[in-house]
């Protein structure tokens, strides 16, 4: 049965997705990586598509941006289609000096202004983090392909355009800011389902680089086969 916002039917959605925040980050992987893509879902121009990677079913959506929009989303697939392993697939900016435009960040935890934990545990601190199986492969398949990679806290922010001191935190070896994954790791436990993020730093906070367009699409690339790869490996 279709939900709110996806009207795919059931068991047109594989059990193992990547989630850009951007819905043609979505189309664009299923044409360049996807063999067979359908698009499954164009509810609020909110693209999903599921075909095959080297032979295994796997499908890819927007997520829309912040935590609000991914939950929606990530509800749904986890609860209405089954989906059991969620790979973000993000841009972030560095918090740190050692983090460079176009290295990847894998979240390990992610620390959040959101009050996602605090509206169900307002006696805990609650720390998000992802999947320790999905995460180990991200970070071998991406340091066998050679590309820098960085793994550890990161933090989800609800507001991009923050008046908060976010730099403090990378004092605190916070590698990056982006504004879903924290989202995604609370509905991973919530559910039982492997979720990760994995980021291409699009930007610095420290040094105020950004990458251009051309750029961002080669690395963009590399962040896509990685979480296809995680995806996929047994
Ligand atoms: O590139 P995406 O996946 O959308 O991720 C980042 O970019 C958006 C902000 O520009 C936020 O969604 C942030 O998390
Ligand atoms: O959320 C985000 C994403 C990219 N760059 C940022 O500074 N923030």
């Amino acid at each position: 049965m279709p939900t709110p916002h996806i009207e795919a039917q059931k068991g047109e959605i594989a059990d193992k997705i990547l989630l850009p925040g951007d819905p043609l980050r979505a189309k664009f992987i299923a044409e360049n990586f996807l063999e067979d893509a359908v698009q499954f879902n164009s509810v609020r121009g909110m693209l999903g598509f599921t075909g095959t990677y080297k032979g295994e079913r796997v499908s890819v959506m927007g997520t829309g941006m912040g935590i609000p929009s991914i939950s929606i989303y990530a509800n749904e697939l986890i609860t209405e289609y089954g989906v059991k392993k969620l790979i973000r697939v993000g841009t972030a900016g560095s918090l740190n000096a050692d983090v460079h435009i176009r290295d990847l960040v894998i979240g390990q935890a992610a620390a959040t202004t959101s009050a996602i934990v605090r509206n169900d545990f307002p006696q805990f601190d609650f720390p998000m983090l992802a999947d320790f199986d999905l995460l180990d492969k991200a970070y071998h398949i991406a340091k066998d392909l050679g590309i820098t990679t960085h793994v550890g806290n990161i933090l989800s922010s609800d507001l991009f355009y923050s008046d908060i001191d976010q730099m403090k935190l990378g004092e605190f070896g916070v590698k990056a800011v982006e504004m879903e994954a924290a989202g995604l790791y609370y509905l991973g436990a919530r559910h039982h389902v492997q979720t990760l993020g994995i980021m291409t730093i699009s930007d610095s906070l420290v040094t105020g680089e950004a990458t251009t367009s051309e750029e961002r699409q080669l690395t963009f690339t590399d962040m896509m086969k990685v979480g296809l790869e995680t995806l996929i490996a047994k």
